[in-house]
């Protein structure tokens, strides 16, 4: 059920399933229905406590130079992860307990998280899809869909966390990272990716509008070398693609996997299989009425970037203070900006990196969905 905070901000879900659910973040949320003061001064010890344990943990791990001078990338399982989200994914590992009906977005950064999260929110939730208290509608997608890695600063994330009425996650972590119960319970995921290039210059583009106090951002070019190096935030990038892929051959009733550049081009069958896969498939009566094709207006990137709510420096409202203004999340969602920043030369090696590295795995001739 709703909670009343949910219902006094006008919000309607279905009831049948649980996904839709997932919670609206309410300026109210952050005095958290879940715990009263005294348990919320409890769980932040301890949560410092934990801090302290992985801080000490991480810095026996190895640190390489990231794309800051303050930001180092730090090694763990793999992959490179800068030390606040590292944190997030240790807490996580310990102590996010997924339910066999928890759903997850999981994306590589800037590969189509937020869309996904609008989408998956959307969907679950289609029963408001023309209120003007459709959630969407006032709120950034990241603050709809919660990361199950937050970053310690942001304790009150936690609470969105602990919201048992929420079964919709997101996450960066790479699959072989991620918590246990996820793959235990058989719960269900899907993972979108994009050109290796694109994603690049989203990234970079992206750290251009980062608050950040660690230091000026890399040159574009030491920072595209890097990345084609596998130094980047939950790097290296070929090789996280690759573990989604390998959990998707290995279990497709559990992961499904979308390619961004194909979604860009005609989104209504991914937007269908998607809806199905999630436990939402759209009836044949809702196909008559055109509500697949309203579902992907109302999370279609013109659509998103033009609501006053993810517009200018306006930051999110999930967590105390922002590394982003909300804008930052819409830039341009365009397939093959790329080309406005890279060399031939350049695309040329990442495109060889990335024939090398799935050459054989089927990915690059992956399913189409019609
Ligand atoms: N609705 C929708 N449709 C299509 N594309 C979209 C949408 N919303 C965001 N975007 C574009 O996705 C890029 C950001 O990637 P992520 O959402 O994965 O970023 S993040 O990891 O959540 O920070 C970023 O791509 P670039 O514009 O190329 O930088 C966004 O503009």
């Amino acid at each position: 059920m709703a909670s009343e905070q949910q219902i006094s901000h006008g919000t309607q879900y279905e009831s049948s399933n649980p996904l839709s659910q997932s919670p609206v973040k309410t300026e109210t949320l952050t005095n958290t229905t879940v715990l009263n003061q005294d348990e919320t001064k409890k769980e932040t010890t301890e949560f410092e406590k934990n801090k302290k344990r992985y801080q000490d943990l991480i810095s026996t791990f190895p640190h390489a130079k990231g794309w800051r001078p303050k930001a180092p990338l730090i090694g763990y399982g793999g992959h490179w992860i800068i030390q606040p989200l590292l944190e997030g994914c240790l807490f996580a590992q310990d102590f996010f307990q997924a339910r066999p009906n928890d759903f997850f977005v999981c994306t590589y950064p800037k590969s189509g998280t937020t869309w996904l999260k609008a989408l998956t929110f959307t969907i679950a939730n289609r029963s408001c899809l023309d209120q003007s208290s459709n959630p969407l509608l006032k709120r950034n997608p990241h603050e709809l869909v919660p990361f199950i890695e937050i970053e310690f600063p942001f304790f009150p994330q936690l609470d969105v966390l602990k919201n048992k009425e929420n079964s919709l996650f997101s996450t960066h972590m790479p699959h072989g990272l991620l918590p246990e119960s996820i793959s235990k319970l058989g719960c269900k995921m899907v993972y979108i990716w994009r050109d290796p290039k694109d994603t690049f210059i989203s990234m970079w583009t992206f750290f251009q509008k980062q608050r950040s106090d660690n230091g000026p951002l890399n040159s574009l070019e030491e920072s595209f070398d890097m990345f084609c190096r596998g130094f980047s935030g939950y790097g290296p990038y070929l090789d996280h693609v690759l573990s989604y892929w390998k959990a998707y051959q290995e279990n497709p009733n559990q992961v499904m996997f979308l390619k961004y550049e194909k979604m860009r081009a005609d989104p209504l069958p991914y937007v269908k299989k998607l809806a199905e896969f999630m436990g939402y498939g759209f009836t044949g009566e809702e196909e008559n009425e055109g509500v697949v094709e309203k579902v992907v207006n109302l999370c279609s990137f013109d659509m998103l970037k033009n609501l006053e709510a993810n517009k200018g420096e306006k930051d999110r409202e999930d967590i105390p203070w922002s590394f982003y203004p909300n804008s930052a999340y819409f830039r341009k969602g365009n397939v093959g900006d790329w080309q406005n920043y890279l060399t031939p030369e350049m695309a040329a090696r990442i495109d060889g990196l990335m024939e090398d590295k799935f050459k054989g795995t089927g990915l690059l001739e992956h399913v189409i969905y019609t």
